[in-house]
């Protein structure tokens, strides 16, 4: 028999049930409650609602367990999936298991609704059931609400080939995402290949991405794949978009526009079947009023964007994330892992973060390695974290304790085995001396005491390695 048009909501929590039922009563919906998932599926034999809000924790059977069943018995119900436990892996194995959406608690009135509206409408279309099983990959760690939403957005998006734009500060996991991306999405068994636009010297570029037949330039002694090539059914990551000089970008937007390239110097067309996942860091909507970026392109990779925070807007994330570092970190140097204070941890939440996750996870090394007991006290905090917060923002500081920290910086390679780190100090020189001169090389060049020569030699290196 069939109820149609009424949801059912299986909760332990009384309120939550309440809640959920008012809301959807006063949307127009009818709606039936349980108290545990033996009772819906029980009821389920004999109807058939039309989609089913699950609570993921409840005494007796889950709702992955719940949801399984549910799917055995009436694969065409949809079945949206709550839960306070808000990670990734959580929402990714629901999809696995052919969940329609993921709800992380607390949730938003407005957005359960719109859930319920939509995971109604989808019985028209697709059967929810039909949605392919993969497995969990977790990793990408986050409860803060904004990264609720680019969870959500990656589970949105797992079933799809479209192109998506991630945009983030440095380290804030943009690389994780369109990782990610590509794991739950129907390319997760071919290749995922990631591209740095910022990394590949300009006149290689072209060559780079599409290939190229022997004898097409001087020094291309024999035929090359390129990138589109290698990643052929799977993603392309292309990072650091913003910095794709112009000519490439034509290329790119033709291959968008027309499904095939050419290798450079070749004459037949190549099917170009990958999906894009484009990053930067910068804004590129700006970027295209300044002329720097193509409008055409910029619409064809924006067709979803998401947006990564900046750590230090997200702060709440700050204990999950160093846990989690300072055990891989003991693991890795298969050492017990470290414990951190609660008032390490606090200065650690109150620090702004400017290379984001990755800086938390480079700190977590350097605590494993530098504490010198096994509890983290505020004392064995790096530096540059201990200053910020006796001294305020960065702008504030003292510029001569640079050989300090620098020190410590040397200290702490050398514990953990480091090498070669001249190579190291000189690009992060040029790195500084072309931000405070705009970019401009001859004055970067004055700055370091380098002729301009020398300075364009040392980039060229830098590009290649
Ligand atoms: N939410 C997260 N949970 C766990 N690890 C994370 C998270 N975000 C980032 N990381 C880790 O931080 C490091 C930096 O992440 P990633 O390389 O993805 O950043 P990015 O934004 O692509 O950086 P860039 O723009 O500099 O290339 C990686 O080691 C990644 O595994």
């Amino acid at each position: 028999m069939s109820d149609t048009g009424v949801i059912w909501i299986v909760d332990d929590d009384r309120s939550i049930r309440w809640v959920l039922e008012k809301a959807l009563s006063g949307a127009g919906y009818e709606t039936r409650g349980f108290e545990q998932a033996d009772d819906l599926l029980e009821a389920l034999q004999s109807w058939e609602p039309a989609a089913i809000l699950s609570d993921i924790r409840m005494p007796g059977m889950d709702g992955l367990t719940l949801l399984g069943k549910v799917h055995e018995l009436r694969p065409q119900v949809p079945v949206i999936i709550m839960t306070a436990h808000s990670d990734l892996d959580s929402a990714v194995n629901a999809y696995g298991v052919g969940a329609f959406e993921y709800l992380p608690k607390p949730f938003d009135i407005d957005e359960v609704l719109d859930q319920v509206q939509r995971a109604v409408a989808s019985r028209d279309g697709e059967s929810a059931a039909q949605r392919e099983v993969r497995g969990a990959d977790g990793g990408i760690i986050g409860e803060a609400p904004s990264m609720q939403g680019v969870f959500r957005a990656i589970g949105r998006l797992a079933r799809s080939n479209i192109s998506v734009l991630i945009n983030g500060e440095s380290g804030t996991g943009k690389e994780l995402v369109a990782q990610a991306l590509h794991q739950h999405s129907p390319r997760a068994q071919q290749t995922f290949i990631a591209l740095n636009m910022a990394a590949i010297p300009r006149e290689l570029m072209e060559s780079e991405l599409f290939g190229h037949e022997k004898g097409a330039f001087t020094g291309a002694q024999s035929r090359r794949m390129g990138r589109f090539e290698q990643a052929q059914g799977g993603t392309l990551f292309l990072d650091e978009i913003g910095d794709m000089p112009p000519e490439a970008q034509t290329r790119l937007l033709r291959v968008l526009a027309d499904g095939e390239f050419y290798r450079v110097g070749g004459v037949s067309p190549i099917r170009a079947d990958v999906r894009i996942v484009a990053a930067t860091h910068q804004d590129l909507e700006l970027l295209v009023e300044q002329g720097r970026f193509r409008e055409d392109l910029f619409h064809r990779l924006n067709v979803i964007r998401i947006q990564i925070p900046p750590l230090r807007e997200r702060r709440e994330d700050i204990p999950l994330l160093m846990d989690h570092f300072l055990s891989r970190a003991a693991e890795e140097l298969g050492v017990p892992a470290k414990i951190l204070r609660a008032d390490a941890l606090e200065r650690l939440e109150a620090f702004s973060w400017p290379g984001n996750v990755r800086q938390l996870e480079n700190t977590a090394r350097w605590l494993t390695v530098m504490a010198s007991g096994q509890e983290i006290h505020p004392q064995d905090l790096p530096p540059e974290i201990l200053e910020s917060a006796e001294a305020g923002p960065a702008e504030s500081r003292d510029a001569e304790d640079w050989e300090s920290v620098l020190g410590f910086w040397v200290e702490r390679r050398h514990a953990a085995g480091g090498e070669g780190l001249m190579a190291e100090v000189e690009a992060a020189m040029i790195r500084a001396a072309l931000k405070a001169t705009a970019g401009r090389r001859q004055d970067a060049a004055r700055l370091l005491g380098w002729g301009r020569n020398t300075l364009t030699r040392k980039l060229k290196e830098l590009e290649g390695s």
